[in-house]
């Protein structure tokens, strides 16, 4: 582990003790983020019910950190992001009380939340951080992982949009990230756009980088449809930790299904501590029971993983193209195109106005 293992406890987080990695018999770790890359999905309406549920399903079905926050994070829910039916804290201290194994994560983005967000989160039960920057932006996290080991949270980092940089310098900014107190530096295809060794080529090189200092994780998207494929070839190039949704619920085309990732895992021999049949049970029985639309792989979200778009830009980018009548794929393609970020979800409303004026002017000339 890195240099930071023996952080200074706050006052009153001196009896937390986080200890961090892959637990004991297994030989990686699932982390579900139904409840929160799912919150997409959703559009950040799931119930108490529905969380309390979810939790109960993974929980006993083995899986050991189930992520629970708006999906972009704590403080997310807003006019930009869209609000949440119910506060992230309720939902996390729900969590907290119903899993009686699971550690419950939540996650932060600098800059839409702060350390008092993560300080409520860990009052209401959270234990684990996960701290997401884009993945050339790594040193906006420095302070966070500070204060969140400071809290006694197991601290992971999520390097957002990977496929933007080569694994050289995505590895440099992963070292940004362990060196400030981030004990799993994960590789996240926030755009579904990594293909198979580009994937793993990432993991590769982090590991390299970060030797003992750090874990490695993967977060996959399906819009090409490798979430899963890439989750087993980042495990080989070493990652730990491996994220997943029950039913792909999330951004875009949705994650590498949980359950999926722990069925193919278990046909290769490779130990993940997950009940099949309760987690099978988890996906179909429960959450497949109140979503009303699964992420889809269609036109908008293949397009994402093509032109290398954040999946969380999918529900902007079709409510943009209701109000402009535009194609949303068209608004995508452009986002891609321009090298847009999370955070720039007002921009597709920019390219939507520029294609109908764009569009007005061909008209006009047409008809001179
Ligand atoms: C809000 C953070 C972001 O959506 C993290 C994530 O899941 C991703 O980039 O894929
Ligand atoms: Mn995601």
């Amino acid at each position: 582990m890195n240099a930071h293992s023996n952080w200074q406890l706050q006052p009153g987080y001196e009896n937390i003790a986080a200890v961090a990695g892959v637990p004991e018999g297994r030989d990686v770790r699932l982390v579900d983020t139904t409840l929160r890359d799912g919150s997409h999905a959703v559009r950040h309406r799931f119930t108490k019910e529905q969380v309390r549920d979810t939790v109960h399903a993974l929980d006993t079905s083995g899986v050991d950190v189930i992520e629970v926050t708006h999906g972009d994070g704590l403080a997310g829910a807003s006019f930009n992001y869209g609000f949440s039916l119910v506060p992230d804290i309720e939902l996390i201290k729900i969590a907290a009380e119903e899993a009686k194994q699971a550690r419950i994560a939540a996650l932060m983005l600098p800059g839409v939340a702060t350390s008092d967000d993560l300080r409520a989160a860990r009052d209401a039960g959270a234990s684990v951080a996960r701290i997401a920057t884009h993945s050339s932006e790594a040193d906006t996290s420095v302070q966070h992982f500070g204060i969140a080991r400071s809290l006694g949270f197991e601290t992971m980092g999520f390097l957002m949009l990977s496929h933007r940089l080569e694994p050289e310098a995505l590895a440099k900014q992963a070292r940004i990230m362990a060196d400030a107190g981030c004990q799993t530096v994960y590789v996240v295809d926030s755009a579904g756009a990594l293909v198979l060794e580009e994937a793993s080529d990432r993991v590769e090189a982090l590991v390299a980088e970060l030797g003992t200092d750090a874990n490695v994780g993967y977060h996959g998207h399906q819009n090409l449809s490798l979430g899963v494929a890439n989750s087993i070839l980042a495990y080989r190039a070493g990652a730990s930790h491996i994220d997943g949704s029950l039913i792909a619920l999330g951004a875009g085309a949705g994650n590498s299904p949980t359950e999926l990732l722990a069925v193919v895992f278990e046909r290769l021999g490779i130990t993940t501590g997950v009940d099949i049949d309760r987690v099978l049970s988890a996906a179909n029985d429960v959450v497949d029971g109140f979503v009303p639309n699964r992420p889809w792989i269609d036109r908008s979200s293949i397009v994402q993983g093509y032109a290398g778009v954040y999946s969380s830009f999918l529900h902007h980018a079709q409510a943009a193209a209701d109000r402009y009548g535009v194609p949303a794929h068209d608004l995508l393609m452009i986002a891609g195109e321009r090298g847009l970020v999370g955070g720039q979800e007002d921009m597709l409303i920019d390219i939507a106005l520029s294609l109908t004026s764009s569009a007005a002017k061909n008209e006009e000339l047409q008809n001179a």
